[in-house]
């Protein structure tokens, strides 16, 4: 099954000065078009991460293969030969999503799309071809393969990315498949006893009339007493299930909530799935797919981050397309949404740490974070407001907060907002990028809205310049208002509320790149916030994608 293709060696420098955007600390292939996170697992000691991968250029191509990489920690990749390439009846026109299991005996499988002869998706069993290898590095098809079959009435382009297997009491694994049938969004729910015969059930595990074809499904249990996850086959009353589904139609990653009961297959949400539901990340973020990390015993999240230049700008490059950094999940103790933060392991490439205590940021003022490389950072701050009676009266119903953010941008001042950060910026701040927050009250009642605004990111046009934006839910007279960015050159990732609210953006300054680039924490509203606390650090470069001795990761 490994095609002969090699990714290609990383060069050792972050950023060198033709590419001041390439990443220093964030998942990328060394060179050429990266899509959907694939299969990712422990195993034996050792973390695998695949991904969507066309060898042949920088921009996406149907004939799809799966890379292959390897991490001891979660933060050091090490490239292998390429898992699956398109080579098989069953898979001839491409291998697209899909995503690993470990069986009974520690045996890992995989189903994944294939695209046929006929172009038709259907989904393929792989099994690693020595065991024993300790990098898994040689996967071999199921001679058998597919294992399932486009369904009847269903387009032979709309079935695919099958999720990780989980196994009922009953003695069967169950998988899900997105589909779609007449713009309902469908995650159709297989079982079978041994892996590789698999009956459709009767009913989908879920369906969503006009939500258009589903993505890239992920289905797991999470706890609703503690943030460490569990393997996806846990059922029992303390876990609810999640239902996350990418809606290709909006390029969005939205997740259910709801109780699950394998005896009647029935999963019931506790919220609805329309757009203005609960979404991973309210930012550039999609595809994304979970893992259970039995080491540390956490549900581990990677998304998808695709670009925001131009495709001229994709093959100057010769690359395009990130992985979100590593992301911790769990259910909020509310039990209404999930939370998510960047993996601890971060703190292995954590330098030059920067703190600042309770320093009032007045308002119309803004503070430089100096004493680590802005362009390559960790930041976290906190802000305590007081006074909040004389924050803004607005009744926030309605009103969609992206709209509103970028209506409402960096440079327009309220009382209590836009405060939070300007990553990114030049010198003179003609280049920023501006993640903020405003708090409005009606009735009593306070909304704190969450900003992310690249329309200053770049002196370039013909970039995707969106600005995004997303409620926080806090209550800002108990807690104070939390921002956590990860800044990596053309990755601005950010942690609202403690990671209750997820925006990343892509951009591509041409003023604030390497040494240059500054940090900003600033108050534009007219009444002054407190920083209570700041932490901030410069982040090295990790090893991702070079090729090295693999024992050393
Ligand atoms: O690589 C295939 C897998 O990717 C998914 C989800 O990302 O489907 C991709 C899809 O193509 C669109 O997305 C491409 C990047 O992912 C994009 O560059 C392309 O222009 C888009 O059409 O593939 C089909 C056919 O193009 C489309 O319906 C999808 O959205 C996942 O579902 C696949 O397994």
């Amino acid at each position: 099954m490994a095609g002969s293709h090699h990714v290609g060696s990383e060069s050792s420098l972050a950023s060198p000065s033709d590419q001041p955007h390439r990443t220093a600390f964030h998942f990328q292939p060394p060179k050429n078009w990266m899509n959907d996170p694939n299969g990712p697992m422990y195993y034996n000691g050792v973390y695998h991460f695949f991904y969507q991968h066309n060898p042949f250029g920088p921009l996406f191509n149907p004939q799809m293969y799966w890379a292959h990489s390897v991490s001891r920690d979660l933060i050091n990749w090490t490239p292998l030969n390429h898992a699956f390439a398109p080579t098989q009846p069953f898979d001839i026109n491409g291998c697209w999503s899909g995503s690993a299991t470990i069986l009974p005996g520690n045996k890992p499988v995989i189903l994944y799309t294939g695209l046929d002869s006929e172009h038709h998706q259907v989904q393929n069993l792989a099994v690693p071809k020595d065991l024993s290898d300790p990098y898994l590095q040689e996967w071999v098809g199921y001679t058998g393969n597919p294992v399932i079959n486009l369904p009847d009435g269903i387009q032979h382009d709309d079935f695919r990315d099958p999720t990780t297997a989980w196994l009922a009491n009953d003695g069967k694994w169950r998988v899900i498949i997105g589909s779609q049938k007449d713009k309902k969004g469908i995650a159709f729910l297989y079982r079978s006893e041994d892996f590789v015969n698999w009956s459709m059930h009767e009913s989908p595990l879920y369906e969503v009339a006009g939500t258009g074809i589903w993505e890239c499904p992920d289905f797991f249990p999470v706890c609703v007493d503690s943030n460490n996850g569990v393997d996806t086959s846990v059922m029992n009353s303390r876990v609810k299930h999640v239902l996350k589904v990418g809606l290709y139609d909006y390029t969005r990653d939205y997740y259910l909530i709801g109780s699950y009961t394998p005896e009647k297959e029935s999963f019931v949400p506790q919220n609805e799935l329309t757009l203005d539901a609960l979404r991973y990340d309210y930012g550039k973020y999609y595809a994304s797919k979970s893992f259970f990390d039995p080491v540390k015993n956490r549900r581990i999240l990677m998304g998808w981050v695709n670009e925001s230049d131009s495709e001229t700008d994709c093959i100057a490059k010769g690359w395009s397309g990130l992985q979100s950094f590593p992301r911790s999940i769990w259910l909020d103790q509310n039990q209404k949404q999930l939370v998510q933060w960047p993996i601890e392991e971060i703190k292995m490439l954590h330098e030059n740490e920067v703190s600042i205590q309770n320093m009032n940021l007045e308002g119309g003022s803004i503070h430089e974070i100096v004493g680590i490389t802005a362009s390559q950072a960790d930041v976290k701050i906190s802000f305590k407001l007081t006074n909040l009676e004389k924050a803004e009266e607005l009744d926030m119903s309605g009103i969609d907060p992206q709209v509103f953010c970028s209506e409402m941008d960096a440079s327009k001042k309220g009382k209590f907002g836009p405060f939070g950060l300007l990553a990114l910026a030049s010198h003179d701040l003609f280049e920023q990028t501006a993640i903020f927050f405003r708090v409005f009250q009606n009735n009593g009642r306070y909304t704190v809205l969450m900003c992310s605004d690249q329309s200053r990111s770049s002196t370039r046009n013909g970039l995707d310049k969106t600005t995004y934006g997303a409620f926080v839910d806090i209550d800002p007279q108990q807690d104070e208002i939390s921002l956590r960015t990860l800044i990596d050159h053309s990755i601005v990732e950010s942690f609202g509320g403690g990671g209750k609210t997820c925006i990343t953006a892509r951009v591509y300054p041409t003023l604030a790149i390497g040494d240059d680039a500054r940090l900003f924490a600033f108050n534009y509203g007219t009444e002054s916030v407190l920083i209570s606390e700041l932490s901030a650090w410069s982040v090295k470069k990790a090893r991702i994608n070079i090729e090295e001795t693999i024992g050393c990761t």
